[in-house]
């Protein structure tokens, strides 16, 4: 049995079909594969800023986190979406079990930095909770919130949060957004090079949310993590394609790899 860390971007979260949840649980089934959700909600988190008349502003695609911005970051992410995956999971016959990345001391963090209030990088992943879990045959659904070594709160980018789990862990990393991958000129990059994607960022191709994601793709594979991908969540039966070898969405890769020798 080897892990797989299943990122779902907020982005793609309200669109995803049922039959998406069934491959989860087909992963364990079908392919023996233990699969770990960590979700994000960032419009989720946006639309109800807005509904409370909250401003919020984002700067390199990281949410600037007030006090009361983080207040509204816990009760979306750990508490509806959170809620809202398991529930699926569960209603495709799955034992799921949602929990925040705070449960089990998961995730210790650090302020990033000050202009950013309440944001963290993450220092250290304490899975204990996690592996219980899987050992039970549960599937963790995780929320990307931290706690500082003073206990204080941190909001964590959802893609930050899974790289540091799956390199936790040794998983796969499956991200799973609302494009195909990384475009340049509307194609797809099937294969990215660390070298690639701080120049697609320099020339400013790699934008806004893209820039985390391929950040924490970047930390993965720097750290001996096997296969980070980035997928469209609507490709049909993308995971169970991933599962089997296919090559679909953008693969980053830690140097080129030569084709004939
Ligand atoms: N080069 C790029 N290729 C693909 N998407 C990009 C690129 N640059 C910026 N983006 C943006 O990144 C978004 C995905 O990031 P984000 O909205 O944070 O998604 P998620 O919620 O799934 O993490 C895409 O919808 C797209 O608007
Ligand atoms: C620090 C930071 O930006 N945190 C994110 C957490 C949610 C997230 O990352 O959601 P997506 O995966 O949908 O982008 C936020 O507040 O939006």
């Amino acid at each position: 049995m080897s892990y797989v860390v299943i990122k779902c971007g907020g982005s793609i979260l309200e669109q995803l079909p049922e039959t998406f949840y069934k491959s989860i649980l087909q992963l364990v089934k079908d392919y023996q594969l233990k699969p770990i959700i960590v979700h994000g909600g960032g419009p989720e988190i946006s639309n109800l800023l807005e509904q409370m008349e909250i401003e919020t502003t984002f700067m390199n695609g990281l949410r600037v986190t007030t006090e009361p911005v983080l207040d509204v970051v816990e009760m979306v992410l750990s508490g509806s979406v959170n809620k809202k995956i398991s529930r699926k999971l569960t209603a495709c016959g799955g034992k799921a079990v949602g929990i925040s990345g705070i449960d089990g001391s998961l995730l210790l963090g650090k302020q990033k930095d000050s202009d950013l209030g309440f944001v963290g990088d993450i220092l250290s992943v304490k899975h204990d909770i996690v592996k219980e879990l899987l050992n039970e045959n549960y599937i963790p659904v995780i929320s990307p919130l931290a706690l500082d070594e003073n206990g204080q709160r941190l909001n964590i980018n959802a893609d930050t949060a899974a790289s540091a789990i799956a390199k936790a862990l040794n998983a796969q990393l499956w991200m799973i957004t609302n494009v195909p991958g990384v475009m340049k000129q509307d194609k797809v990059i099937s294969q990215l090079t660390l070298d690639e994607v701080e120049q697609l960022i320099d020339e400013k191709i790699i934008t806004g949310g893209m820039i985390p994601k391929v950040h924490a793709a970047c930390e993965c594979i720097e750290s001996g993590v096997k296969e980070v991908v980035i997928i469209n969540g609507l490709e049909e039966n993308g995971l169970l394609k991933l599962a089997s070898g296919k090559q679909i969405g953008s693969k980053i890769i830690g140097k080129e790899v030569l084709i004939n020798g």
